[in-house]
């Protein structure tokens, strides 16, 4: 949409980490700019100590990548940094070089809304060192965000079992692409609305909300704040009833129903905000049932997540739509998805062979993977069975593979290749740095989730202690992974 370009497309090439620029700047001292490169960008664990993740930002790394460029001012600035001898960080010819840099690196990404898991490449980086490392810390920052609210999201909508979520959290969120962004990707893993305009203008999203606190505290009576209310908008009436005494706001916003009937309008809704939100539901629906509201639907908010959601719902809670806005927004049980950025292939100097990279660590979550890595996720009854990560340049020579877990050698799984049984996540998104993926419409990646999560067993989308879902490394480059990090280590 042309109005999201305007705010998102603009030149963001330096909200990265100086590290990159220096890094960068080292890569052309040393003449290996041009050196081929394959990054990939995932993450370690599942968030919300759930069983699975929903991929979302690559909106947003599509347009920054189709604006990548190096202005004359963003020059004027580095040209200003020093380092620690007060001179010139960055030598000119350095400068012009990088303004005269174009994006030329071929992007495989997964679909935005789709399931994914640990250790799986989300987003795929083949070009030349440099532009693979400037690209880093944004590509990071776009896809751990969204990822996490829209996982956060799809959880709490599996709470509500399909009824309605409003999303309600830019006044809590970090800030305002925090709002902005978070409000998509929550649209996204399933929620029905937001009350965020803006994100309603800039990403097609419906926007939808009752009224505050404030409106029935500037009237005399909480009767003549709801009654003016229906007068103003008739035909958008969510009346919040808590403000004093719940019942007999409940009763207050039923006089009002009563008058908009009259007249020929609907009676949309009360909404919950505080107290004991099975309790009080249950009260207010048979207070709405017996004036005639059958229809009318109660909408309850405060604090609300998919725990609360699910307990509510145990107790048989008779809310219809739930608005959540802090705990969805901020992610507020975990803040952030970890995810990471790291080379696994660089062509050796002589431009005639891949160097497959790893990077150890003591723990072996942490140990990369190298290859130019793809996923295989197979299928059988509709159902997702199991992902193979495997190397593209090393293709199993028959149609049985082996997935082994990468943290447990003797957890493996056999998997056959059947026509129509299995599909390959990462699609090519850029070519030679030419775009040559078309992005889907809001409504299309939301339905994709719902989708995806419906080919998931039960078990894995459990919020206590989920079944782990089987992701491995395919045997061919799990033995070559193996090999790297013995040779690394010195082991014969
Ligand atoms: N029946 C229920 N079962 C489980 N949790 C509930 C139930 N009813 C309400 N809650 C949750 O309990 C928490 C109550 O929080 P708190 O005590 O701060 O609110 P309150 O006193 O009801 O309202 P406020 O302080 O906003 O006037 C909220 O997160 C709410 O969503
Ligand atoms: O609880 P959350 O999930 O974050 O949902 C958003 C909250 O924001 C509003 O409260 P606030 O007190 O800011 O304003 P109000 O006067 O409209 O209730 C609203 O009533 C919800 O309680
Ligand atoms: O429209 C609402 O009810 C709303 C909007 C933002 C935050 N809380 C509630």
């Amino acid at each position: 949409m042309k109005i999201t370009r305007n705010l998102y497309s603009s030149n963001l090439t330096l909200l990265t980490d100086l590290y990159q620029l220096t890094m960068a700047y080292g890569y052309w001292k040393a003449g290996m700019t041009d050196r081929e490169a394959v990054f990939n960008l995932f993450f370690r664990r599942n968030p919300f100590k759930g069983g699975y993740a929903i991929a979302c930002g690559l909106s947003y790394v599509i347009d920054f990548l189709e604006n990548f460029n190096i202005s004359d001012e963003d020059v004027a600035y580095l040209s200003t940094l020093k380092g620690n001898d007060d001179k010139q960080l960055f030598e000119p010819k350095f400068l012009d070089y990088l303004q005269q840099l174009e994006f030329t690196c071929d992007v495989d990404a997964v679909e935005e809304g789709s399931v994914v898991f640990p250790q799986e490449p989300l987003i795929r980086i083949k070009g030349s060192l440099i532009q693979c490392q400037i690209l880093e810390t944004l590509l990071l920052n776009m896809v751990n965000f969204q990822s996490l609210i829209a996982t956060k999201s799809s959880r709490i909508c599996l709470a509500a079992r399909g009824e309605e979520v409003l999303e309600f959290g830019l006044r809590r969120a970090q800030g305002i692409d925090g709002g902005l962004a978070a409000s998509r990707a929550a649209y996204i893993g399933g929620c029905a609305a937001t009350s965020n305009v803006l994100a309603g203008k800039l990403f097609d999203i419906p926007v939808k909300g009752t009224h505050a606190h404030s409106w029935v505290m500037s009237f005399e009576s909480e009767i003549e704040a709801f009654e003016t209310y229906a007068e103003a908008l008739p035909n958008n009436c969510i009346f919040l009833v808590d403000t004093y005494d719940t019942i007999e706001g409940v009763k207050h916003a039923i006089k009002a129903g009563n008058r908009l009937k009259e007249k020929g309008y609907k009676f949309a809704g009360i909404r919950l905000d505080s107290g004991d939100l099975a309790y009080l539901s249950t009260k207010a629906r048979e207070l709405l049932d017996a004036a005639g509201f059958t229809e009318t639907v109660i909408v309850a908010s405060n604090d609300l997540d998919e725990h609360i959601i699910d307990s509510l719902k145990q107790q048989d809670a008779k809310i219809n739509v739930w608005g959540v806005g802090t705990k969805m927004v901020t992610a507020y049980d975990q803040p952030a998805l970890g995810g990471v950025y790291k080379l696994s292939a660089l062509r050796n100097k002589e431009n005639t062979a891949w160097d497959y990279k790893v990077k150890l660590s003591e723990q072996a979550i942490k140990i990369s993977t190298p290859g130019i890595q793809q996923i295989r996720r197979f299928y059988a009854n509709g159902e997702c069975i199991g992902d193979a990560i495997y190397d593209e340049e090393n293709l199993p020579k028959n149609d049985n593979w082996t997935i082994i877990d990468p943290m447990d050698m003797t957890r493996r799984k056999k998997m056959t290749i059947v026509e129509g049984e299995y599909k390959d996540l990462l699609k090519p998104i850029f070519v030679n740095g030419k775009r040559v993926y078309k992005k889907p419409d809001l409504q299309t990646i939301q339905a994709k989730v719902k989708d995806e999560l419906k080919t998931l067993h039960r078990s894995i989308k459990r919020f206590t202690n989920p079944h782990s879902y089987p992701v491995g490394l395919e045997k061919g480059l799990y033995d070559l992974k193996t090999d790297l990090i013995l040779k690394l280590r010195e082991v014969e």
